[in-house]
């Protein structure tokens, strides 16, 4: 039997990749959502919480992981998210690998990972595809969100790979600028060419 296509999805903060992740499942592809994965090992009962706490004392309860509280810890300390990393990361890798079992009869899958170049995970996949849109669509997009502030966005943006390189990477960049049938039609095309 032949193994599915693996499509790597990825975008930075704003530029519509859960929109497209939608656009994928809608037309039937299991999609793999790496940001949950995370928030499922996090959350109440999550698998990584008591090494997380014993990393970082004070950080998880009953509600599972303060994640403002973690994120003031290891953001702006490298060497604090690098042990972060270490603890979830072979976690992560678990629940993909469990994830690719599962589907493995179908023609296309997609791993939607946020820091995909970043972390090496394009490695892994047999296509990359990257979200985008202006800067000035994605700045409008993100400062519109509750509880976002400008220096909020200018950290964030500081920590990932830039859009322009990421453009430069990608197997496929899908437009998500200039409306949504634009971008729907594209990734039907996608799923049509590969699903
Ligand atoms: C530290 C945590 C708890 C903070 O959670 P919080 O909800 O406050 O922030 P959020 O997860 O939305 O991240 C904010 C921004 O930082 C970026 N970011 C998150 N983790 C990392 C990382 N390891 N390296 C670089 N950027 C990162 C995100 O892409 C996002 O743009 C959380 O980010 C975390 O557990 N990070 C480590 C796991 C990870 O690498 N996740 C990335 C995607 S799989
Ligand atoms: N053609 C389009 N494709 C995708 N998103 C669009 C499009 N047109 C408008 N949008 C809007 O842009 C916003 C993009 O948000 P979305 O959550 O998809 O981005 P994201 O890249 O996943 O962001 P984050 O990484 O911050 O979660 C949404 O509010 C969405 O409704």
């Amino acid at each position: 039997m032949r193994r599915p296509v693996v499509i790597g999805l990825t975008g930075s903060i704003g530029m519509g990749k859960s929109t497209v992740a939608a656009m994928f499942r809608r037309l039937g592809v299991p999609v793999y959502d790496a940001d949950a994965a995370v928030r499922a090992l996090q959350g109440p009962g999550g698998a990584a919480l008591g090494r997380i706490e014993a990393a970082f004392p004070g950080v998880t309860g009953v509600a599972g992981l303060d994640r403002a509280k973690l994120g003031a810890a290891v953001f702006g300390a490298p060497e604090k998210l690098r042990v972060l990393e270490g603890i979830l990361y072979p976690l992560i890798a678990e629940t993909q690998a469990r994830f690719r079992r599962r589907w493995r009869h179908k023609r296309l899958v997609v791993l939607d990972v946020p820091l995909l170049f970043e972390k090496g995970g394009w490695r892994t996949v047999d296509m990359t595809v990257v979200a985008s849109a202006p800067a000035r669509v994605q700045r409008g997009r993100v400062l519109a969100r509750p509880g976002m502030t400008r220096d909020k966005f200018a950290g964030i943006l500081a920590q990932q790979m830039g859009d322009a390189e990421k453009r430069a990477r990608a197997d496929l960049v899908v437009e998500t600028g200039r409306g949504r049938l634009l971008t729907w039609r594209t990734v039907r095309a996608l799923v049509r060419e590969l699903g």
